[in-house]
C-alpha cells in the first residue's frame, strides 16, 4: 500500500480540477505585462516599476499590508488604465482566458463602471466593451481547448453615491452579459444600508447581488448585508466565525446570526489569500473556512484579486489543500457549492454540475484509483 491519503489531489490535478469562481475583480487581475502595455498607449507615467515581473511583485506587496484601506489603494493604478473600450475588452478576454487555462470553467466576475469614466466612456460602453471582452475570451480558450463561461457582476463603491444607477444598470444588461450586482470598497464606516435603495430595486426587479461583508468589520456589517439589504451571497463573511463557538471539548455552538447563515445556505465567497493580506485572517490553517466547511456551512472558494494576492484559483486550493488536508472530495464539494450559489438560471446551474463538474472530478478520481491498482499490483507481484 501508499501512504497516500485517498484522493488527495496532485499540483497538475487541482490545475486540470472543473473550478467555479464567484469572487473575483476584473480590475485585480490584469498581467503585468497587460499593465505596463496599457500604461505606454495611455501616457500614463505613474506605474511604480516598468518591467512586468517587478510590477506583479510590486502589487502583492503593496497589498499584504494588513490593511484593507492600504490593499485597495493599489487599484488607482490598473484602474487608471482601464479607461477605453480597447483596454477593457483586452484586460476582459485574458481574463477569461487566464482562469480557463487555470480550470475554471464558470465565473462570475465583478468591476465597477463608475471607475471607468475618467477618458469619456459612458456606464453603457463600459459594460458593453467587458461584455464582448469575455465573449471574445471564451472563445480563444475554446479555440486552446478550454470551456469557461463568465458573467459579469456589476459593482457600486460604497463610498460613493452611484449604487442606485449602478443597479439599474445591472438590470438593463441582465439578459445581455451581467448576471448581478455588488458593493465593495472600503467597509468601516460605509454600511451597506447605504445604498438600501439599490438593494430595494433589485428585489421588486427579482434581481440577484451579493454584498462585501464580514471582511474589515464584523457581525453588524454580515447582520446589515442580509437582514436589512436582503443580499443573496456574502463576500467574503469571514467575520461569521465571531458568532460560532467552539469549546474546549470540541463542541461548537452557534449564534443566532451564524445559525441563520448556515440554515439559510447562504453563500460564503471565501477569499483565503487575500484575507491573509488584509488582516481578516492570520494563517491558512487558522483560516475559518476550515471550520465553515467541517461545520457544512455553504462555503466556496475564491480568488478576490490574483494580481494583488500573487493567486489562482489552483493557488487556493493548493494551499487548502496543505492546511487542511482536503481531497478530491472536498474540491468537488466546494466546486458544486459554488455553482449551487451562482446566478445563472437554475436548469444552466444544474446542468454544470452534472454534465460538466461531476465528470471532472469522477475522472480524476479514476486516475488515482488506477494509481492505487498500479502500486498495489506492483508491489504484490514483487512480494509473490
Ligand atoms: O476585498 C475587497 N474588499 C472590498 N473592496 C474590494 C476588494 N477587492 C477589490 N475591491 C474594490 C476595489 C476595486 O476597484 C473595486 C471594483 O472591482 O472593488
Ligand atoms: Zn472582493
Amino acid at each position: 500500500m501508499t501512504s497516500e491519503t485517498p484522493n488527495t489531489p496532485t499540483a497538475d490535478q487541482i490545475r486540470r480540477a472543473p473550478k467555479v469562481l464567484l469572487h473575483d475583480h476584473l480590475d485585480g487581475g490584469l498581467r503585468p505585462g497587460t499593465i505596463i502595455d496599457l500604461a505606454r498607449d495611455a501616457g500614463y507615467d505613474a506605474l511604480p516599476e516598468t518591467d512586468a515581473d517587478k510590477l506583479g511583485i510590486w502589487f502583492r506587496e503593496a497589498a499584504d499590508s494588513g490593511s484593507l484601506e492600504r490593499y485597495l489603494e493599489t487599484f488607482a493604478h490598473t484602474c487608471a488604465v482601464m479607461q477605453t473600450r480597447d483596454a477593457l475588452f483586452r484586460v476582459a478576454a485574458e481574463c477569461a482566458e487566464d482562469l480557463a487555462e487555470d480550470g475554471v470553467v464558470y465565473a462570475e466576475i465583478r468591476y465597477a463602471p463608475e471607475q471607468h469614466l475618467e477618458q469619456g466612456l459612458t456606464l453603457e460602453e463600459v459594460v458593453e466593451a467587458v461584455t464582448d471582452g469575455f465573449r471574445e475570451g471564451e472563445r480563444r480558450a475554446k479555440a486552446n481547448g478550454h470551456r469557461i463561461r463568465v458573467g459579469a457582476l456589476l459593482t457600486a463603491m460604497r463610498h460613493a453615491a452611484r449604487a442606485l444607477e449602478i443597479a439599474e444598470l445591472a438590470n438593463r444588461y441582465r439578459d445581455n452579459g451581467v448576471v448581478g450586482f455588488d458593493i465593495a470598497g472600503a467597509e468601516a464606516g460605509f454600511p451597506p444600508t447605504r445604498h438600501l435603495d439599490a438593494f430595494e430595486y433589485l428585489k421588486r426587479e427579482n434581481n440577484h447581488f451579493t454584498i462585501h461583508a464580514g471582511e474589515a468589520f464584523g457581525l453588524p456589517s454580515i447582520w446589515q448585508a442580509l437582514q436589512w439589504c436582503g443580499a443573496d451571497r456574502l463576500g467574503h463573511g469571514v467575520r461569521i466565525i465571531d458568532d460560532i463557538e467552539v469549546a474546549a471539548d470540541g463542541s461548537v455552538k452557534l449564534g443566532r446570526l451564524a445559525a441563520y447563515v448556515r440554515d439559510k445556505r447562504i453563500p460564503l465567497e471565501m477569499c483565503p489569500t487575500s484575507n491573509l493580506q488584509t488582516g481578516a485572517a492570520d494563517s491558512y490553517a487558522a483560516h475559518p473556512i476550515g471550520l465553515l466547511r467541517k461545520l457544512h456551512f455553504r462555503t466556496t472558494v475564491n480568488t478576490d484579486n490574483r494580481l494583488m494576492s500573487g493567486t489562482s484559483m489552483s493557488r487556493e486550493f493548493e494551499h487548502l489543500v496543505e492546511a487542511f488536508g482536503y481531497t478530491l472530495d472536498d474540491m468537488q464539494w466546494f466546486t458544486v457549492n459554488a455553482m449551487k450559489s451562482a446566478f445563472i438560471p437554475f436548469d444552466e446551474r444544474l446542468a454544470m454540475i452534472n454534465d460538466v463538474i461531476k465528470p471532472g472530478y469522477a475522472e480524476l478520481k479514476s486516475e488515482w484509483l488506477f494509481r492505487q491498482t498500479v502500486t498495489t499490483s506492483g508491489s504484490s507481484s514483487a512480494r509473490g
